[in-house]
């Protein structure tokens, strides 16, 4: 297999916070990217992509969704179409983060119809995987997250298309993070299933790390073989911690 050169991305998910007066955070890490080998995301609520895209033009951070609808357009209230994300300037979305699988009852096979739909608009899906405290107690990580992939992931995946993040669901905003060791073995068990599928293209697949990820940690957890970025809750909502993580790629 081809050793590949994979450019990192550090994204950034805002979750459900955020207002228009935080367009000047995002203003902050526009002013602090040059010079980092590695693309960069923010993606806020839905409230604020137009916003955002139109303050990040001309950087090089660009900017996702955090979740879409299966469907292009109707009768579906409160929810959001991938192609009103990608008019409002999304180039990305996030899809299946544990937070909509557990709130929102979300399945595999819906998560992947709305990587289909994702793709259909023009915007690369980021598709969410990790395992709960107990299925890591129980030993069922790599099962687990076998399963999520194979049911979460469309046919036709490529790099340019599909980035995959392990957020391991009990790293997720608590300060806990995996060991090094353990990151390795998902990340490498992910890489082997993608290149299984998905042939030279499951090569160069981006694999992200999200969970507890901050300034003080990313050094180690950013290093790991496989580990071609991170996906990051709190620690994107503040300029200096978020440029603090990318600066591992500087
Ligand atoms: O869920 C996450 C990113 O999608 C990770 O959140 P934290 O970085 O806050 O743990």
């Amino acid at each position: 297999m081809a050793v590949h050169k994979i450019r990192p991305l550090v994204a950034g998910n805002w979750k459900m916070n955020g207002l228009t007066a935080s367009v000047g955070e995002l203003s902050k890490m526009a002013a602090g990217v040059g010079g980092l080998h590695a693309d960069l995301m923010i993606c806020p609520p839905a409230t604020l992509i137009a916003a955002f895209a139109k303050a990040a033009q001309g950087s090089p951070i660009a900017i996702g969704g955090q979740d879409c609808h299966a469907a292009a357009s109707g009768a579906h209230t409160g929810d959001i179409a991938a192609e009103m994300l990608a008019d409002a300037g999304a180039t990305a979305v996030i899809v299946g983060h544990s937070e909509r699988r557990t709130d929102h009852h979300e399945t595999d096979a819906q998560v992947k119809a709305k990587a289909l739909a994702a793709w259909r608009a023009g915007l690369m899906a980021i598709v969410c995987v990790g395992e709960t405290r107990a299925e890591r107690e129980a030993g069922k990580t790599l099962d687990v997250v076998g399963g999520q992939l194979a049911g979460s992931l469309p046919d036709g995946a490529a790099a340019t298309n599909l980035v995959v993040a392990y957020e391991p669901v009990w790293a997720i905003g608590t300060g806990l993070t995996p060991t090094p060791a353990d990151v390795a073995e998902v990340h490498g068990f992910i890489r082997k299933r993608l290149t299984e599928r998905f042939g030279e293209e499951g090569g160069a697949v981006r694999i992200l790390y999200g969970g507890s990820v901050k300034p003080s940690n990313a050094g180690e957890l950013l290093t790991i073989a496989d580990v071609n970025g991170a996906l990051v809750g709190g620690a994107s909502l503040k300029a200096e911690d978020f440029l603090g993580i990318a600066a591992v790629y500087r």
